[in-house]
């Protein structure tokens, strides 16, 4: 039995509070509104988030930050990425020499473009044990106990297998690796990639769009990933076209849900407030959008998926844009 803390009380980290708490560790969710908290408390579940599942009495929630630092070595952190930085400044004064850090969180730092091993290293160093979990997974199937699974990735691989270990169940697979860039733009990318598949569908163009998409959308991924860093296995597994997957054709999906809103031409705000959670590719976007600027690389998909959420360019002229790209040859362009 480990005990683990888990920061952000939203779908994703509640559900996986639920997991490693069900496989019998000693689990802390921490979230930052204590009103909120004490909803979880008195209801035994979060009903705001991921309702319909009831916390095991070995999952304490916690609105101090000290104490949920206090209470394990390994912290998950499942604050959206927009929070990342500021969260992790927050956390800094409380840790011990043995803490470990993980994340779970989908997406790029906005206004620097970096990972978030390297938001990591900024603010806490180098040393500090870190690693990344991705892949396909909504929180609502695996709190059912759905079959899933997931990647692991850290540098310190013995750090990967331990977080691997708490997390794996007969009904949870964690797999793990070392290509913690490859793992963490898989993550980022899909969501932008899971917008436009959303966008196309509202738009009623049908499955053979959508496997186009999906297929030229991992394309895209790759020559971003590749170019970063990351290994192409990454992209071909569960934290690259296994999310892609999920996200671009499920609507549980919060990003594939807005699309599908912007290519219906529901007004934006509305879309937002109707999903009432986070959805990470709005921002992930314009970051990617700026990488791949940067450093020279084609991303078609990504770049009127842009155009729409930035330059109010109307959903079917940007498939317009990409239908009427000039021929090429397919491999190549990969
Ligand atoms: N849901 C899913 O199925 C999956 C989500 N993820 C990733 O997990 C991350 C979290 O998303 P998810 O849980 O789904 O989002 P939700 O919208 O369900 O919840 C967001 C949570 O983040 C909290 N939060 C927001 N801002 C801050 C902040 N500044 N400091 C601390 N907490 C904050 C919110 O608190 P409050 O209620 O107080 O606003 C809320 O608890 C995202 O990066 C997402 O991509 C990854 C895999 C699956
Ligand atoms: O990352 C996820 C599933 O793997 C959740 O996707 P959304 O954020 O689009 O809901």
């Amino acid at each position: 039995m480990t005990a683990v803390s888990v920061f952000g009380a939203g779908s994703w980290g509640t559900a996986l509070a639920l997991l490693m708490a069900r496989n019998g560790h000693s689990v802390a969710l921490w979230g930052r509104q204590p009103e909120h908290i004490a909803k979880l408390a008195a209801a035994r579940c979060n009903e705001r988030y991921l309702p319909g599942f009831n916390f095991p009495d070995n999952l304490r929630v916690l609105a101090d930050l000290a104490e949920a630092v206090r209470f394990a070595e390994v912290l998950i952190v499942a604050v959206p990425s927009h929070a990342f930085r500021s969260f992790l400044t927050n956390l800094t004064p409380h840790l011990s020499p043995k803490s470990k850090i993980a994340w779970a969180t989908k997406g790029l730092e906005l206004q620097s473009g970096k990972l978030l091993h390297q938001v990591i290293e900024d603010v806490l160093g180098p040393e500090i044990p870190a690693a990344v979990l991705s892949g396909p997974s909504f929180a609502r199937d695996l709190a059912a106990n759905l079959p899933t699974a997931v990647t692991v990735a850290s540098r310190r691989i013995g750090f990967a297998k331990m977080l691997a270990g708490l997390l794996h169940n007969n009904r949870f697979r964690a797999y793990t690796t070392d290509d913690i860039i490859g793992v963490q733009l898989g993550g980022a990318t899909k969501n932008v990639l899971a917008i436009a598949a959303g966008v196309a569908d509202g738009l009623g163009f049908g499955a053979n769009s959508r496997a186009a998409l999906i297929t030229r959308g991992l394309a895209e991924m790759m020559r971003l990933g590749l170019a970063m860093g990351g290994k192409p296995e990454t992209f071909m597994g569960l934290a690259g076209v296994g999310d892609l997957i999920l996200t671009c054709t499920d609507n549980q999906s919060r990003n594939r849900r807005f699309g599908l809103g912007l290519g219906k031409g529901l007004p934006r705000d509305q879309i937002v407030a109707e999903i009432g959670q986070e959805i990470e590719g709005i921002v992930t976007t314009k970051v990617i959008h700026q990488l791949a600027q940067n450093l020279g690389i084609e991303m078609p998909i990504t770049e009127q998926t842009y155009k729409i959420l930035y330059e109010n360019l109307a959903p079917l002229d940007a498939v317009n844009n990409l239908l009427l790209r000039e021929q090429k040859s397919e491999t190549l362009a990969c």
